[in-house]
């Protein structure tokens, strides 16, 4: 691994620069449905995503991340456990290596071979991503699970693009992709408190997990790993898998069910 770059050192070495690390409100974690409160009160979640604009998709380093403009409400998340809309800004993705699983949250105990993860912001509150992101309210994260099984007839639109992006710092045009291609049937969900699952690890997070996965074929997650995490003027060539971090102690946190 690079040792310079501390998120590539991966998560026992984080807390050393980020002591947040080893916070009160840190994700993912593990979700034990049968402990979750169902909370009456929390209502169903309304994805308005018919007018996103999504802009290029990315080779971080660490993962790769759609982006999208967001210089007005026209693709936001709201309901659920959300005071206000919240502005969709990237979407990124978490996988494995090959035959291990690679999401973050788990159930019970078990993990999915990926997961998708829609980032928002609160920009009634906020005026920038930025300031959004240290807030204990800031940023709304949907996560969704990926299951092998069959080929996602929509996933194949981000898989073909991976091959333009192989290298970390790459980029390329990705415009008109709506992401509600990317959604189970059900918007079940469950609803905690969290954090950034990578450094700077802030705990400005409300997180909603879906319950159901979307099914992708192993081929389909396999593309995922011919990424790498090095860049093309590196010698190194390694792939980029295993870009999860594992699940962090609940420390007396409830996490809530949609029904
Ligand atoms: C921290 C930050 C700021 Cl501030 C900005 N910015 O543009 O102002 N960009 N980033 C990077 C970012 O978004 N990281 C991020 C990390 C984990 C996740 S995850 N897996 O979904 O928890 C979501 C995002
Ligand atoms: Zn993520």
């Amino acid at each position: 691994r690079n040792t310079f770059c501390l998120v590539c050192q991966g998560p026992p070495v984080w807390h050393k620069n980020y002591p947040v690390a080893q916070g009160n409100r840190q994700s993912p974690i593990d979700i034990i449905p049968h402990q979750t409160s169902h909370d009456p009160g929390l209502g169903p979640i309304t994805l308005n995503y018919d007018q996103c604009t999504s802009i290029n998709i990315t080779n971080n380093g660490h993962s790769v991340v759609v982006e999208f403009e967001d210089p007005d409400d026209r693709s936001v998340i709201l309901g659920g456990p959300l005071d206000n809309p919240y502005r969709l800004k990237q979407f990124h993705f978490h996988w494995g290596g090959k035959g291990c699983h690679g999401s973050e949250h788990t159930v019970s105990g078990n993990s999915y071979a990926s997961e998708l993860h829609l980032v928002h912001w609160n920009a009634v509150k906020y005026k920038t991503f930025g300031e959004a992101a240290t807030a204990p309210d800031g940023l709304a994260v949907l996560g969704i699970f990926l299951e092998t099984g069959d080929d996602h007839r929509w996933l194949h639109m981000i898989t073909d693009a991976l091959y333009m992006v192989k290298f970390k710092g790459s980029v390329t045009d990705f415009k008109a992709f709506n992401p509600k291609c990317l959604l189970p049937s059900s918007l079940h969900y469950w609803t905690y408190l969290g954090s950034l699952t990578t450094p700077p690890l802030h705990e400005s997070v409300i997180w909603i997990v879906l319950k159901e996965p979307i099914i992708v074929s192993e081929k389909q997650v396999h593309v995922f790993r011919m990424l790498l995490f090095t860049g093309e003027e590196e010698d190194e060539r390694i792939r980029m898998e295993n870009n999860f971090r594992p699940p962090q102690p609940l420390k007396g946190r409830k996490v809530r069910s949609s029904n």
